[in-house]
């Protein structure tokens, strides 16, 4: 019987001790004292399953060919089909592209959706391509994945610089080339193709409701509470304005553009419309323009970081002013800076929970295209709620078992499942 696996180290993770898979390999070290004879399983989430780099050749519109780097990486699949978005972005590696398929992992397993990890993405600049590039090479993308995607085998979604335009081409090109519409293959898909109510503000929502629980718990009002947010995207945007529905003030946005601040609060549906309209929060008129590096000494009470990751290292985390971090994006803290924002009591909700309202809301969309029967908004909030709730409730409870960080709970709440999964289904799943 074998009792211990050991492997030997990857030869295709970043070198950089802080790039985005080194900061999950220590997290996941991290965890490893809090799973019992679970533990020597660990070597599993150590190491994808499945990476799949592909060449995307597409024409572009002056008739030259261009050839772009992707990825899709399934991390782990004990507990189901692989599940996680796909990223368009310049700055896009197989190192983060690993990092974000084991965040879901863990994410899934922590709120118990039966799916496990996977993510994909294309090293481009998608803002320097036309729409009828951007279509050529999300296809091309799509066909050349196809051999690893399935309904059954690894669902796709949105994520940074991808929207439900993006999930049709791609549930499009799935179908013309397997022969049969197959709605389930994509989830964050637009809403007469089969795409779910809610699906769009599901990760913001989920911010908003993990925020909203974290802060009952510390004894934070959210009226008048100020909010500080970096990107202003899809989770950024509806986090933003969940917030200030809810009576609290938008002190800070920043984006790629800029970063703008107002003590007295910032509309966040104007500011919205401002985005849609420019293409970034620089120049909105009822804020101020501030230097990027001061959006860390904002005073504040909640930050939310919703970008990219490794935003928050060590210095920054002896800046920052909040009581609470909601992480809307994946990964934006580095295990140094975990340590700093813990050491100054300041909670964070971390990512793997955090963010795992639009991984929930893509679970119903997948259900939803399976029975063909399709649900209410306001159903899908609340069962969205539900689950946020339940889930973090149970993860609170693990951390005050072990006294540990919310992160490593949800981690040990998550690896519990997953290799347990692993156990159950014999040596090699
Ligand atoms: N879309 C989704 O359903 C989910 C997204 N996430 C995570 O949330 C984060 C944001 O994703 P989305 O909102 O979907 O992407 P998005 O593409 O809609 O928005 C990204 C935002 O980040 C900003 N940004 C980019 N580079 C920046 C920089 N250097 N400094 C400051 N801001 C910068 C952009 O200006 C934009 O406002 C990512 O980490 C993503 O992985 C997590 C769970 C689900
Ligand atoms: O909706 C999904 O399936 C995945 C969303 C995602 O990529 C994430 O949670 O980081």
């Amino acid at each position: 019987m074998l009792l211990n696996e050991t492997s030997t180290p990857l030869s295709f993770a970043s070198a950089d001790p802080h790039s985005p898979w080194a900061t999950y390999i220590a997290q996941v070290d991290r965890v490893a004292p809090y799973l019992g004879h679970l533990s020597k399983w660990i070597d599993t989430l150590k190491r994808p399953k499945r990476v799949l780099i592909v060449d995307v050749p597409i024409e572009m519109d002056d008739g030259s060919v261009r050839h772009f780097e992707g990825y899709r990486v399934q991390h782990n699949l004990s507990r189901g089909p692989g599940k996680g978005g796909i990223r368009f972005h310049p700055d896009v590696t197989l190192d983060e592209v690993m990092a974000l398929s084991a965040w879901m992992t863990i994410k899934t397993a922590g709120v118990g959706l039966p799916f496990g990890g996977a993510k994909g993405g294309v090293r481009v600049d998608p803002s320097q391509l036309s729409v009828k590039e951007l279509e050529r090479m999300t296809r091309r993308y799509t066909s050349e994945i196809g051999l690893i995607i399935g309904p059954q085998r690894d669902i796709p979604a949105p994520d940074v610089n991808t929207n439900a335009q993006v999930m049709a081409w791609m549930m499009d090109t799935y179908s013309m080339n397997t022969g049969a519409t197959a709605t389930g293959v994509v989830t964050g898909k637009p809403i007469h193709l089969g795409g779910s109510l809610g699906r769009v503000k599901a990760t913001g929502r989920g911010v908003f409701v993990t925020g909203r629980e974290a802060a009952r718990r510390i004894n934070l009002p959210l009226e008048g509470a100020r909010v500080a947010v970096q990107g202003f995207g899809n989770v950024g945007s509806v986090a933003a304005q969940l917030f200030a529905e809810a009576g609290t003030r938008i002190v800070a946005v920043q984006d790629h553009s800029g970063t703008i601040v107002n003590p007295a609060g910032l509309d966040a549906l104007k500011l919205g419309e401002h985005v849609a309209r420019h293409g970034g929060v620089r120049g909105f008129e009822a804020a101020e323009p501030a230097d990027s590096d001061a959006f860390w000494d904002v005073e504040c009470d909640i930050l939310i970081p919703a970008a990219l990751e490794g935003q928050i290292d060590s210095a920054r985390a002896q800046r920052i002013k909040a009581r609470l971090v909601l992480e809307g994006a994946n990964g934006p803290t580095l295990p140094e800076g975990d340590d700093v924002l813990q050491e100054r009591g300041i909670l964070v909700v971390p990512d793997v929970i955090c963010n795992a309202g639009g991984v929930t809301v893509s679970y119903f969309e997948w259900v939803q295209d399976f029975s063909s029967f399709f649900w209410t908004e306001e159903e899908i909030n609340v069962r969205l709620d539900k689950i946020m709730t339940d889930s973090l409730r149970y993860i609170w409870q693990t951390a005050d078992k072990h006294r540990i960080t919310l992160r490593t709970a949800t981690f040990a709440v998550a690896c519990e499942r997953i290799l347990s999964a692993r156990e159950e289904r014999g040596l090699y799943p």
